[in-house]
């Protein structure tokens, strides 16, 4: 089985620690940089040195080792749209795409582009972060949804070839894709994949950019019940109104277990806004808001959020621009 992992990112080093043995292809942007280390939660370190593509400069020859069974894109969500435009020629018919991100919309921009693959959309729990200049640091196993993007999808919005002529082998599929989920040590799969990626968008959606704004670490989000209620409520709204199955009490309660449970992290938004780095505030209140506009629903909390880290966002891109031209 052939693996391509697009990224050397924090996820993306993940998965290729996880699929090692299974030697894949990491296609990344400069080829030149060194190899990744990964540090797993017991302190024990690993070389992630595995054949490494650009990305934006296809295989000319030798390309049997590039037709990939499985890739697996860990981009953020505003770096997608780029990579898309890169992608063509790393994508053979038989190639399953498997998209793993936070936020939405993702998987719909490539299911757009790649409209006869199969594509597999996921999420995940796991967390991991620079540690130091070429090293992710494991901070917790967590968990991967995924499931296949034709089942959550409307077949007018992406219907794959295969699935449209019934000329998938699901045994073969459904061994192919085993074959690949049990490297990870904690993986569900999900016949649809929305309730999944819904609630993960919840989760995400009231941590994410509170935890930005505010400057602080997860579980310092108790000190603000009313923030947090806030945004919940609307959230909850959103998804009633855009017909959303979910049960409120629970969906609250997932949202304040992962607050308790990644207590120490400071969240992914929170550290891009310390950095002055783009955030992912499109694919995830950007996403909401569209729901909520879809359905003339007013949501000011999560309107002033996502206007705040709007303008933080665009002065972190111009300054990085800056910083490009320096
Ligand atoms: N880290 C975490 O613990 C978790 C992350 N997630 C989600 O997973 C996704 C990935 O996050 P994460 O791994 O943290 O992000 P990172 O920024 O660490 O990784 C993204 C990687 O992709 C690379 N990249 C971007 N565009 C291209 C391209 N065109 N070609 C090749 N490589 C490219 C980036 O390179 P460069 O840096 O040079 O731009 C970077 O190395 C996000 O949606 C995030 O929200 C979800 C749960 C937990
Ligand atoms: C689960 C959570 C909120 C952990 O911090 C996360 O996904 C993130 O930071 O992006």
């Amino acid at each position: 089985m052939k693996i391509g992992i697009v990224g050397q990112g924090a996820i993306g080093s993940l998965f290729a620690y996880y699929f090692k043995t299974l030697s894949p292809v990491l296609l990344v942007k400069n080829i030149d940089v060194p190899a990744r280390t990964i540090i797993g939660l017991t302190r024990e370190s690993t070389l992630l040195d595995f054949a490494k593509q650009p990305v934006h400069n296809p295989f000319t020859n030798n390309a049997e080792p590039y037709i990939f069974d499985f890739l697996l894109i860990t981009v953020k969500g505003y770096q997608l749209a780029e990579l898309i435009s890169q992608l063509r020629p790393w994508v053979a018919r038989q190639t399953r795409l498997v998209i793993v991100q936070n936020g939405m919309g993702g998987a719909q921009m490539l299911a757009a582009h790649f409209p006869q693959n199969l594509i597999y959309a996921g999420t995940t729990t796991d967390a991991v972060y620079a540690s130091a200049t070429d090293t992710f640091q494991i901070s917790a196993q967590g968990r991967l949804d995924i499931g296949p993007l034709w089942n959550m999808l409307d077949p007018t919005q992406y219907a794959p070839k295969p699935c449209k002529h019934k000329t998938v082998n699901w045994q073969h599929e459904k061994s192919l894709l085993d074959s690949l989920l049990r490297f990870h040590p904690f993986v569900m799969y999900h016949q649809d994949v929305s309730d999944a990626l819904y609630t993960k968008l919840a989760i995400n959606g009231v941590i994410n950019p509170l935890t930005a704004v505010l400057q602080i670490k997860n579980g310092q989000l108790r000190q603000y019940p009313e923030k947090v209620a806030a945004l919940k409520k609307e959230i909850f709204a959103v998804y009633k109104a855009n017909d959303i199955t979910f049960f409120e009490q629970a969906l609250s309660h997932a949202i304040d277990i992962v607050i308790e449970a990644t207590s120490e992290n400071w969240s992914s938004m929170c550290q891009d806004v310390k950095y002055k780095r783009l955030s992912e505030n499109e694919t995830v209140l950007g996403f909401l808001s569209n729901m909520a506009k879809s359905k003339n629903l007013y949501t000011p909390v999560i309107t002033e959020l996502y206007q705040r880290l709007r303008l933080l966002d665009a002065s972190h891109s111009s300054a990085s621009l800056a910083n490009d031209t320096d």
